[in-house]
């Protein structure tokens, strides 16, 4: 089955500096580092092109500074994209009037950002409610849906306590309160837990995997943490100086890894419990595909972790099945040692 496309962008360019206008005519969209050095300008996002799927969570990663923001508020306009395109649901953002991008924004888009952009004089119900209340929604309707997703991120008993009354990550939920209120299909997030101690940022994670299991939103979201990423994401995708270095899962990233940048991001990654039988297994030639008889067979999409015990003890390789219980390849402690330590 293919994957729908929620976001595509193409060819998108993001360049901060004065006389940003006309320069990417003026150099066919391909201009050097030296052209962009020479007119002052950085290309915070450099003709980046990637898809979102309905229903992924996409992490965007990278170091401080490679982009990651800017590319996220050209994917919502709330930065201008000096180029490009950027569909959402098929419709041209940047061709949009700014009255249907308002629009759009309100019922499609929901938005967490770092610093939790609560109003200071509002209670927790109040703030949660805020975007229904711009929307013009009755306030009975609104302070309704609000207890529900008072509910939903677990702040029941903190309804009329005002944000400085809330720990660091209390107030982080009522953020994500307030940004599902609108139902949107598509949730930005830019580095929402990274203020937070690594206790309540792990809780933090789980409660939003909790959550999205739920929710089964379109999701992209901005770390510069690995480990965030490969607990969360679907599919990362790296940035550097403004360039998308590579997108993928976390298991493709680390089997084949796209440049020594994107290979020192993973070098730490959890290979046991991101590579699949499948990418280390010696396939089964065609021709010899068959039926599982062997007790011991493990499954090809398993992940490492799962199989390490079975082909340790097992005194020779071991057959590896399909989903349909067909033998399609075999895996022994070499493989299994080569993957890990490699
Ligand atoms: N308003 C601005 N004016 C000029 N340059 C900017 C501006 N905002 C960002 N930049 C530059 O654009 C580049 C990308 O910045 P951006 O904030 O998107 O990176 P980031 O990956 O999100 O970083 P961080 O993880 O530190 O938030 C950086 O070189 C930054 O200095």
């Amino acid at each position: 089955m293919s994957k729908s496309v929620k976001i595509s962008c193409k060819n998108l360019w993001h360049l901060f500096g004065k006389g940003s206008a006309g320069f990417l005519d003026k150099h066919q969209h391909n201009p050097s580092e030296a052209d962009l050095a020479s007119a002052g300008l950085i290309a915070a996002v450099h003709d980046v092109s990637f898809d979102v799927y309905a229903g992924e969570i996409l992490v965007i990663m990278g170091l401080s500074g490679s982009g990651k923001s800017t590319l996220v508020r050209c994917l919502t306009r709330l930065i201008e994209p000096s180029a490009g395109q950027v569909l959402f649901d098929g419709v041209d953002l940047l061709q949009a009037s700014s009255r249907s991008l308002t629009d759009i924004r309100r019922r499609k888009m929901g938005m967490v950002f770092q610093n939790f952009g609560l109003l200071p004089h509002r209670t927790v119900l109040d703030n949660i409610a805020f975007p229904l209340e711009i929307q013009k929604v009755p306030k009975a309707d609104r302070l309704t849906k609000a207890q529900e997703l008072v509910a939903t991120v677990g702040l029941e008993g903190r309804e009329h306590n005002f944000p400085r009354e809330l720990s660091g990550g209390q107030q982080q939920r009522v953020g994500i309160a307030r940004s599902l209120i609108g139902e949107c299909d598509v949730w930005f997030l830019d580095e929402p837990f990274s203020a937070l101690d690594p206790l309540i940022r792990r809780e933090m994670q789980d409660e939003f995997v909790s959550l999205q299991s739920r929710l089964n939103k379109t999701i992209v979201f901005v770390t510069h943490d690995f480990d965030e990423a490969v607990r969360l994401g679907d599919r990362v995708a790296i940035m550097k100086d403004g360039h998308l270095s590579q997108i993928g899962t976390a298991e493709e990233l680390l089997m084949t890894p796209a440049n020594d940048y994107v290979k020192k991001f993973v070098q730490h990654a959890p290979r046991a419990k991101l590579i699949t039988t499948q990418k280390i297994m010696v396939p089964a030639k065609a021709g010899d595909i068959s039926v599982a008889t062997h007790a011991n067979a493990v499954k090809a999409t398993d992940v490492l972790e799962k199989i390490a015990q079975r082909v340790i003890e097992a005194d020779k390789a071991l057959p590896v099945v399909d989903a349909a219980g067909l033998v399609v390849g075999q895996v022994s402690r070499e493989n299994l040692a080569r993957a890990l330590f490699q």
